[in-house]
């Protein structure tokens, strides 16, 4: 199975408040850059082929400096990003789009990720990828453990709650079949349409695709809030620990 990855990190990470223009997919945690752990699942995943990573212009170089010296194959390009996620998914996109027309092979399955969710392990990327090819899509999400209200049109105020047991918070890789991607992202452009994940866009330009669920532990964080490196610590020592066990 082939499957060729998009990995967004090109964002300015405004809510984790860096000073000096650090990206926050070069903090460390257990000793290593965000981004070094992303890779690296990814990297380790068997279905993986193919990375595409986006990222802000001073990154590149430092991104192709740790895939270089830590052995990651997979990584065909490591480009610009753009304005939003979405843009940054975009130039990668089109990168894997002439790969296909030079080719004539289309990849199994198309997964985009967050390079700043770095504790995604190897097995589940592998679930994915394999449950996008055979259903069309499959987006990792994990059961909301906090009850979820609306506000309403003063924010100060609550609206309605809504039914947690038919609730689920979204993460990613999300993983869809190459063409249908590919063509909700044009459309997308097309209409200036943007969109928080991806999945959303293949809801809308295609609606008769179902979505599979695949549910996550609550490992895979997004490192979003400076509290969560310290959360990421914590991740990462129980992962290492569950593996040391099996
Ligand atoms: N123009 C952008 C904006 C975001 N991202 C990436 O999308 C992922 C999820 O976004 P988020 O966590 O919101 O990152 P930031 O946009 O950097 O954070 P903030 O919203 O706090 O600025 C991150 O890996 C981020 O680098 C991207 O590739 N291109
Ligand atoms: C795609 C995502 O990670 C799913 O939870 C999330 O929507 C990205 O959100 P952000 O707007 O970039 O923070």
């Amino acid at each position: 199975m082939k499957t060729a990855v998009i990995i967004a990190a090109s964002g300015v990470g405004k809510r984790m408040k860096l000073d000096g223009g650090l990206s926050k997919q070069m903090l460390e945690i257990g000793g290593q850059p965000v981004i070094w752990h992303t890779m690296k699942a990814f990297q380790e995943a068997s279905t993986v082929e193919s990375v595409y990573i986006a990222t802000l212009p001073d990154s590149i170089p430092v991104f192709d400096e740790i895939a270089k010296t830590s052995g990651f194959t997979k990584i065909s390009a490591i480009i610009e990003g753009g304005k939003e996620r979405q843009d940054s998914i975009g130039n990668c996109m089109r990168l894997i789009e002439r790969e296909i027309e030079t080719s004539g092979e289309m990849p199994d399955a198309i997964l985009v990720h967050d390079g700043a969710r770095p504790f995604i392990q190897p097995e589940e990327i592998d679930d994915i990828a394999r449950l996008s090819a055979t259903y069309g899509a499959c987006v990792p999400a994990t059961k909301p453990k906090d009850t979820i209200k609306y506000v309403g049109c003063n924010p100060e105020i609550f609206g309605e709650t809504l039914d947690r047991s038919r609730l689920l918070q979204v993460q990613t890789p999300q993983g869809f079949a190459p063409g249908k991607l590919i063509e909700a992202h044009r459309l997308a452009a097309e209409d200036a349409w943007y969109a928080t994940d991806d999945a959303a866009l293949v809801e809308r330009y295609f609606p008769q695709q179902q979505i599979r669920t695949y549910e996550t532990g609550y490992h895979n964080i997004k490192i979003t809030t400076p509290e969560d490196v310290f959360i990421g610590e914590a991740i990462l020592a129980g992962l290492k620990a569950r593996k040391s066990k099996n």
